[in-house]
């Protein structure tokens, strides 16, 4: 099963750095694990240089990743969508990324398999242009799925989804990531969401890594007041599990 780690990660836009010195340990497949942050923290900008779409220092560590299939793949927040093509077509280009254009019955059954799992399979002869913004990223969500990666980095897969839809889709993910050994990290501002599926979170603020470890370690009042100039309570639900409850923001 894959790990990762990324050792002394950094990166620039330009001549402005904005990631620097970013160490982890190993996250390992069939785990998920949470980036979170403020905004232009530079959670996004940690994906793209991880999955090598941006240069810079640093090193990412990969370790017993299998021969011949995808190994990292990147979901954008915001996936530009070619209006022409239909939410099916879209899904098997993605899925032949890289690969010749031969299409085999198994892949279109792959298809159908993940645009069902996500509940889109009404959408599949729609163009992409005609969708609203959650149909677009539960798409996008079929489109890394069909890649089959050993490691997927979500960049705010859920924020145009509404609450049924996102409950629905961290579930799958958790269960598709135990299931496939997968290492899923995915960014996040719902920290509810963070301490109810990801075992393992790392905070990132002015492009820096503030810490990293179990989730229910690490988000705590202290941070929230700290790194997200919130005052709020953690408190156990009725069901045990911890729940984030804001109360106002710090000015
Ligand atoms: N293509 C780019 N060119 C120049 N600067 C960029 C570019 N992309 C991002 N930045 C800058 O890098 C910093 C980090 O941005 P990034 O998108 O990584 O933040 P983020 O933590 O993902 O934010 P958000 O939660 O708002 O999505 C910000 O200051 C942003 O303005």
């Amino acid at each position: 099963m894959v790990s990762i780690a990324v050792e002394q990660l950094g990166a620039k836009y330009g001549k402005q750095t904005v990631l620097a010195n970013v160490t982890t340990g190993m996250l390992k497949g069939g785990s998920m694990t949470a980036v979170i942050g403020p905004n232009a923290a530079g959670k996004s900008t940690l994906f793209k240089r991880i999955a090598g779409l941006i240069s810079g220092p640093g090193l990412v560590h990969l370790s017993d990743t299998v021969k011949g299939s995808e190994t990292i793949c990147y979901m954008p927040q915001d996936t530009g969508a070619n209006a022409v093509l239909t939410v099916y077509e879209s899904v098997l280009l993605a899925a032949k990324q890289g690969s010749s254009l031969k299409v085999h019955d198994s892949e279109l059954r792959e298809i159908d398999r993940i645009l069902a799992a996500l509940r889109i399979q009404a959408l599949a002869f729609k163009s992409l242009g005609e969708l609203s913004g959650g149909q677009r990223q539960l798409v996008s969500i079929a489109q890394a799925l069909v890649r089959n990666p050993e490691v997927l980095l979500m960049d705010e897969p859920t924020s145009a989804l509404d609450l049924f839809r996102q409950v629905e889709v961290l579930g799958f993910m958790k269960e598709l990531s135990s299931r496939s050994g997968m290492a899923v990290l995915i960014a996040l501002h719902d920290l509810n969401h963070a301490l109810r599926y990801c075992e393992q979170t790392i905070v990132i603020a002015d492009g820096a890594m503030i810490v990293s470890g179990p989730t229910e370690d690490v988000i705590s009042e202290d941070l929230l007041r700290d790194v997200y100039r919130v005052n709020a309570r953690i408190e156990a639900c009725s069901k045990g599990r911890p729940i984030v409850i804001i109360d106002d923001s710090i000015l």
